[in-house]
């Protein structure tokens, strides 16, 4: 479908078939993504990782995030931090909002940003001066480690904005469209009591007498994962994923020109009933004898995109959303407010850069003592 807003032109593409040509066959033409006031402003003039455009800095950014950052791990090695920070959330009530002007947002990001890179580098002076170095590196250790190194293992240096830029990324990227997830997978659950009893039998047995679930205990909880897989078919935080092309391109017989815009459309792929059976259903055991690899291998289900731009942050992404998932429903019972029913859930998308749901989740946790 083409679409001309204003003087962008803009093509959206609903067909796994399709999807697989602008993402896979035709890359590296599709691989930048669409400027806006925002990407410039918020991401640094998008000297990020995830807005730069597809050139060498993009490429050794990329590559410094899968390994350094973003890699099995990594992402193992901050398992604890995970942890420590579910246990604080099932032991308290939190609210975060967001709201303001572009420029305003972007200096007070910044000056947060500076600070903890200002600490960090202090406390590596600390540690070179003979004092003990504290605890193990986290991501800004890092980052800070890969720019010393610049100019010996890396062509481009790393400037302190990229760092910003890429830090700005994990917190974006990866915070929001993990707690999206959860918030639609627990929606869900609630609209099927059912899912709910058998998906929460699972965890409540799978770790019966543990306190805190470990990343380990989850390895076991098959239905957990189906749940979740069903809940990013249905709900994909980021459905419409956006690309840029660097040149005129034909493809399929459409002629697609330079710098238009183009939005894969994997809400409505995963809605496709070419590839899903009763598509529109919330049915996690749709996925009993499907294998999902989550790399993009099968064009009908690609919520973390797919080629070379495709999300870094898959483990990371998932080792979050499942960790938090099973802790809400393992040591809660939830019921709706008010007499409130299953189907009285409003289930519409809210707008925004992530697709949360348009209406916030109000819901009784009731203690669950499975350890006692
Ligand atoms: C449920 C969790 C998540 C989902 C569904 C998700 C989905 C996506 C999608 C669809 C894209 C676009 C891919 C493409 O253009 O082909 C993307 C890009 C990206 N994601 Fe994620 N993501 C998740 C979690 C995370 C996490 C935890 C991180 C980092 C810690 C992360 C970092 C990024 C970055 C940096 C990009 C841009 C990559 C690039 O342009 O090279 N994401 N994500």
């Amino acid at each position: 479908m083409h679409v001309q807003l204003g003087e962008i032109s803009t093509v959206v593409v609903s067909s796994a078939k399709m999807a697989k040509e602008i993402l896979v066959t035709h890359h590296p033409c599709f691989a930048n993504r669409p400027e806006n006031l925002a990407t410039r402003i918020i991401w640094y003039e998008q000297e990020d990782m995830g807005f730069s455009p597809y050139r060498e800095y993009r490429k050794q950014m990329r590559k410094i995030c899968m390994m350094e950052l973003l890699s099995i791990k990594s992402v193992r090695s901050f398992r604890f931090i995970r942890q420590d920070e579910i246990s604080k959330l099932v032991e308290s009530d939190s609210v975060v909002f967001f709201c303001g002007r572009l420029q305003e947002v972007h200096c007070q990001m910044d000056e947060v940003l500076e600070d903890m890179i200002t600490q960090h580098k202090a406390n590596h002076e600390i540690g070179r001066k003979g004092n003990a170095e504290s605890g193990d590196k986290d991501l800004i250790d890092l980052l800070l480690l890969q720019q010393q190194e610049s100019g010996i293992n890396h062509q481009i240096p790393i400037t302190t904005r990229n760092i910003k830029g890429v830090i700005l990324d994990i917190f974006t990227a990866g915070t929001d469209s993990s707690s999206v997830t959860t918030e639609w997978a627990l929606s869900e659950l609630m609209r099927h009591p059912e899912i709910m009893a058998k998906a929460q039998e699972e965890v409540r047995q799978g770790c019966k007498g543990k306190k805190t679930i470990e990343e380990v205990d989850i390895q076991n909880l098959k239905y957990l994962k189906m749940v979740i897989q069903e809940t990013l078919r249905l709900h994909p935080p980021l459905p419409l994923i956006p690309r840029s092309s660097r040149e005129n391109r034909e493809v399929n017989g459409h002629m697609i020109p330079e710098k238009s815009r183009v939005l894969v459309n994997f809400w409505a792929i995963g809605r496709d009933p070419e590839y899903w059976d009763d598509p529109e259903k919330f049915k996690p055991e749709r996925f009993e004898h499907k294998s999902v690899d989550y790399l993009g291998t099968q064009s009908e289900y690609i919520p973390f995109g797919t080629g070379k731009r495709m999300c870094p942050g898959v483990t990371f992404g998932l080792a979050s959303v499942e960790l938090f998932l099973a802790h809400l429903i393992y040591h809660f019972d939830w019921r709706f407010p008010n007499g409130m029913k299953p189907n009285d859930l409003d289930m519409d998308e809210g707008f925004g850069i992530t697709a949360g749901r348009k209406t916030s989740l109000c819901l009784i946790g009731i203690p669950y003592h499975a350890y006692d």
